[in-house]
């Protein structure tokens, strides 16, 4: 029998599968639905102080053709208290960990919020989004090194514990560098979730000739299969520079092959976003049937046994 469980930031999960924040996760009937399902964890939608909103629709258009998807979402979300009121009566004796995503429009945003989360003094893990490509005006912060070290030089010291970062997609190898060497000052920064949506693409109608979403003249951040490979290689370079953390791999999983080739890569743990918005939480069952398959035919035990182990040429 294959074993899926794993850790991240100190904490056991039954087995490597939950939710991309932002899927399956802005209501509090939404997390039960994760909650019954066969995940292995869940995590909130992304935080902001105040409720949001969010941006007009459509905003969420799958590509079903290329198993893909293009959203501008503009973080709706129902203000960070809603979901520290969440973390606060979750049942920790339950096996799923609990994941907490903040998305604060400012430093002092995430510091409030962090604030909030510490003094409550909860098991739950932070993750920080460093990445939404979806607010108009505001850039990813994750694509400001300096402005990601000045933010985690302010967050880190007041969250102690072990936390995570959600990170945009990068396709420089100077980038890999000089955000690893930032990642390895924080040794609570316990773990890395690469990646978030592709930012900024353009879904075109053929027939109508007209952008297939709404905000910011058609531009959204992309998922799904098409994102895989820039997913699977930011997974395994933040891997290779970052020995003392876990990554957790998001970003083309549509089935227990691609979640395979995430651990081969380096994930510690996979997140699922488009494939879940399209299938919904039923979705779980498959992929850890399908990885135990694929375990069992290459004689892997646990994910211990492959993870990271990429072959090179
Ligand atoms: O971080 C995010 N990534 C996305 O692709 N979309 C959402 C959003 O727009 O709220 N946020």
């Amino acid at each position: 029998m294959a074993n899926l469980s794993t850790n991240i930031a100190g904490l056991h999960l039954p087995n490597l599968f939950f939710n991309a924040s932002g899927v399956c996760c802005q209501h509090e009937h939404e997390l039960k639905q994760l909650l019954e399902s066969d995940s292995g964890s869940l995590i909130t939608k992304s935080a902001t102080y105040e409720m949001r909103e969010g941006n007009p629709s459509p905003r969420y258009v799958p590509l079903p053709a290329i198993q893909s998807s293009i959203n501008s979402m503009g973080l709706p979300n129902e203000g960070y208290e809603y979901y520290l009121a969440y973390a606060k009566k979750y049942d920790y004796s339950n096996p799923k960990p609990l994941f907490v995503s903040l998305s604060g429009l400012s430093v002092a945003d995430n510091k409030k919020m962090v604030e909030g989360f510490v003094a409550a003094n909860l098991p739950c893990v932070l993750e920080i989004n460093f990445s939404c490509p979806n607010v108009p005006g505001k850039p990813q912060l994750g694509y400001d090194m300096e402005a990601m070290e000045s933010a985690l030089n302010v967050l880190a010291p007041i969250i102690k514990k072990p936390f995570g970062i959600k990170l945009p997609p990068y396709f420089d190898i100077a980038h890999f560098d000089t955000a690893a060497a930032i990642f390895n000052k924080f040794d609570n920064l316990a773990y890395l979730t690469c990646i978030n949506s592709v930012g900024n693409g353009l879904a075109i109608d053929f027939e109508t000739e007209t952008a297939l979403i709404k905000p910011k003249d058609g531009f959204g951040g992309l998922g799904g299969l098409m994102v895989l490979n820039t997913a699977l290689a930011n997974v395994n370079a933040f891997y290779r520079r970052c020995p003392n953390k876990k990554i957790i791999g998001v970003g083309g999983v549509t089935s227990g092959k691609e979640a395979f080739l995430h651990v081969l890569a380096g994930a510690s743990a996979v997140q699922i976003g488009t494939q879940l918005k399209e299938e919904g939480p039923k979705l779980f069952s498959r992929v850890k049937k399908e990885l135990e398959d694929i375990m069992v035919a290459k004689g892997y035990k646990s994910l211990e046994d492959f993870r990271g182990k990429v072959k090179t040429l």
